[in-house]
């Protein structure tokens, strides 16, 4: 199945990161997400709740990682992903999770995962 659902470029603001300082401080993640999705049941009904909600994931996501505070990086992607998989039933996904700023000589850094079957 080829059809997905996206969010680009959402915004969080969380304690996020290894050092003593970062811990006491929120800091900007930046979450894209591609979400295998069969679009040809809302495309007939027109009907939200046939759909994969993007409204809904997104809101997740930032309490997701919110609630998480991880450490690295790649804590806050298994942990969302899986976070996502299980609740929306989201059965493939790549999520790109990104800390702009990290590195000042970079325009962003981060990790990318896929998890499941498409
Ligand atoms: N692969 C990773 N490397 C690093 C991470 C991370 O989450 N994943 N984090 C840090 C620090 O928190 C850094 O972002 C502070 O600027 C360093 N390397």
């Amino acid at each position: 199945m080829a059809d997905s659902v996206l969010i680009e470029g959402l915004e969080v603001e969380t304690v996020v990161g290894v050092y003593d300082w970062e811990r006491r401080v929120d800091q900007r993640l930046l979450v894209d997400l591609e979400m295998a999705w069969d679009n040809q049941l809302p495309g007939r009904t027109d009907d939200v709740s046939d759909a994969l909600d993007y409204a809904a994931v997104s809101e997740r996501v930032v309490a997701c990682l919110r609630e998480l505070k991880p450490q690295l990086l790649e804590r806050g992607a298994e942990v969302l992903a899986g976070d996502l998989q299980e609740v929306f039933g989201i059965s493939w996904l790549r999520l790109t999770l990104r800390k702009p700023g990290a590195v000042p000589a970079a325009q962003s850094v981060g990790v990318r995962i896929e998890r499941g079957q498409r």
